[in-house]
């Protein structure tokens, strides 16, 4: 069974999946102090309670964090007994090869996001994914991943507003009923989300003009169904894109020699 392993600045998705089909999803907050020991007390704890079999043969990991990808070797190679595949890195190769410029290293969630969305939607198309960091990864007609935009996210920027303002105290993002708020809270909350409301209007439009050619917009990552209801702003809500472009870049690798490269 294949496990992916989705890294976060702030939180890690594991997956575990039997063939296509996702049997079942844990998140934990991303820690680099976290040992390889301590993962696997967590998700063979998990596994056992789901009821999902101990039978994990192949890893595939993302991570925004470089440093967490020592620990999380370790857990593959003392309790999996396999060498993880890690987005990102020479030995993993990509369905396409991003287009950006020299040197770049595009976030291994992005290239995720583009795999997944390819596979899904065919090529030109916008992935906006609300993270720590709300980015949109443009994925051109081949599947290549060609760039994108990298905004502050939702939960930062609410928390930045917090830690720079003193009278201003920590609020969670929802959705005002008005747009003028009447008490602190609300006006907090009024220009977070309708602020970002128009971000990503406005950044979408200005994607597809500069793109020139039709595109679908996807929203993903947690707070997409948030915005999702308030406006019509994508074309569909896909909850778990980054998890499906890991498992098709594993798949890729797999029918693509990464036996005589491991
Ligand atoms: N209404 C909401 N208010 C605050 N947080 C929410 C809301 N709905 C969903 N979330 C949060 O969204 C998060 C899931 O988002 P996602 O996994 O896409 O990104 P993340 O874990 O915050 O960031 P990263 O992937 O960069 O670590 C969950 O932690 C969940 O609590
Ligand atoms: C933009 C984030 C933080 C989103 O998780 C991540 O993809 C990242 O660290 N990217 C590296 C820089 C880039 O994508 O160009
Ligand atoms: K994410």
């Amino acid at each position: 069974m294949l496990l992916t392993i989705d890294c976060g600045n702030t939180n890690t998705v594991f997956s575990v999946w039997d063939g296509a089909q996702v049997l079942a999803t844990w998140r934990t907050s991303t820690e680099h102090m976290r040992t390889a020991d301590q993962y696997f007390v967590w998700l063979s704890t998990l596994m056992r309670i789901k009821g999902v079999e101990l039978n994990i043969t192949d890893v595939i990991i993302s991570s925004t964090v470089p440093r967490v990808v020592f620990n999380l070797r370790v857990l593959c190679d003392r309790y999996f007994n396999c060498r993880p595949l890690v987005v990102g890195k020479p030995e993993c190769l990509l369905p396409v090869a991003p287009r950006v410029d020299e040197g770049v290293k595009p976030g291994p969630d992005r290239l995720a996001n583009a795999a997944g969305a390819f596979e899904r939607f065919g090529g030109d198309v916008v992935v906006v994914d609300f993270g720590t960091a709300t980015n949109f990864d443009v994925v051109a007609h081949d599947g290549a991943y060609v760039g994108g935009v990298i905004a502050p996210g939702v939960n930062l920027s609410l928390e930045a507003l917090h830690q720079g303002a003193a009278a201003l105290p920590h609020v969670d993002i929802s959705r005002p009923d008005k747009v003028i708020g009447t008490n602190t809270v609300e006006c907090i909350q009024s220009g977070v989300f309708w602020g970002y409301i128009g971000l990503i209007e406005g950044i979408t439009a200005r994607i597809k003009q500069e793109y020139g050619k039709p595109m679908t917009v996807i929203g993903t990552g947690g707070l997409a169904p948030l915005f999702a209801q308030a406006e019509n702003l994508f074309d569909r809500v896909e909850d778990d894109l980054t998890l499906h472009g890991l498992r098709v870049i594993h798949a890729y690798n797999k029918t693509n020699g990464i036996e005589e490269r491991s």
